[in-house]
């Protein structure tokens, strides 16, 4: 069975220069979510956007702000990313050191608590997490970087965790080389929110609307 998908465009493939009206223009398009990439050069080889960043991008951003931390550590900046307006604040498991601590953090503070883990770690690394969470965040590459292709091992992993999640209210997110030859698979394994930047941003702000609109129907099997 597959869910209703929530695309969630990663503004790391947007114009930095002009992230208000990104957002503005993906709400346009009908992006359900915005993905905001935090990354700090230090657990990723990247380094783009803080809390002050995200409270400027609020006012142009409607429904959910979705943002991962790819961060470490994290317990110090949970509540400035929370008074910036988050919805779902997302960490990463191998961010550590004591991540059940750090999602019941995120709650306290008034969001959506999200648990990442990347391509190498194994699902039984949030078998005891679960009713900590309220979102899972399948990396399907490797973090730090938009454009890299899906590694295909990946979808066996979100079959586990929708196996796992069974009827708990916990969304299963994808985050990593989602596109129209991707969303089918992924959405059949179980994910309900893809989470896309190339495949949202390719071709400008006029083709956010179609991007989108082919990505959601890829993932629910209509065909072009
Ligand atoms: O978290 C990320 C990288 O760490 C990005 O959200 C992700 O890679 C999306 O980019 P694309 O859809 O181009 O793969």
């Amino acid at each position: 069975m597959t869910h209703a998908v929530t695309i969630a465009p990663s503004i790391l493939s947007g114009d930095f220069a002009a992230l208000g009206g990104e957002c503005r223009a993906l709400a346009e398009a009908g992006a359900d979510w915005v993905h905001v990439d935090v990354m700090d050069g230090h657990f990723v080889p990247n380094l783009t956007f803080g809390p002050q960043m995200c409270a400027a991008l609020r006012p142009h951003i409607q429904g959910t702000m979705d943002v991962h931390l790819m961060i470490a550590p994290v317990d110090a900046y949970i509540g400035a990313f929370a008074q910036a307006g988050a919805d779902v604040i997302t960490a990463h498991h191998e961010a550590g050191p004591h991540i059940h601590r750090t999602l019941q953090a995120i709650r306290a503070a008034g969001c959506k608590a999200g648990l990442a883990v990347n391509p190498g770690t194994g699902i039984d690394a949030v078998a005891h997490l679960l009713d900590e969470v309220d979102l899972l965040c399948v990396m399907t590459v490797n973090p730090g970087f938009g454009g890299q292709s899906l590694i295909p091992a990946m979808l066996d992993k979100v079959r586990a965790l929708r196996a796992l999640i069974a009827d708990r209210p916990i969304r299963l997110q994808v985050d990593g080389g989602v596109s129209l030859k991707t969303a089918r698979s992924l959405a059949q394994a179980g994910a309900d929110v893809m989470v896309a930047g190339s495949a949202v941003f390719q071709g400008g702000p006029e083709a956010y609307g179609r991007n989108i609109r082919a990505l959601r129907e890829a993932a629910q099997g209509v065909m072009a």
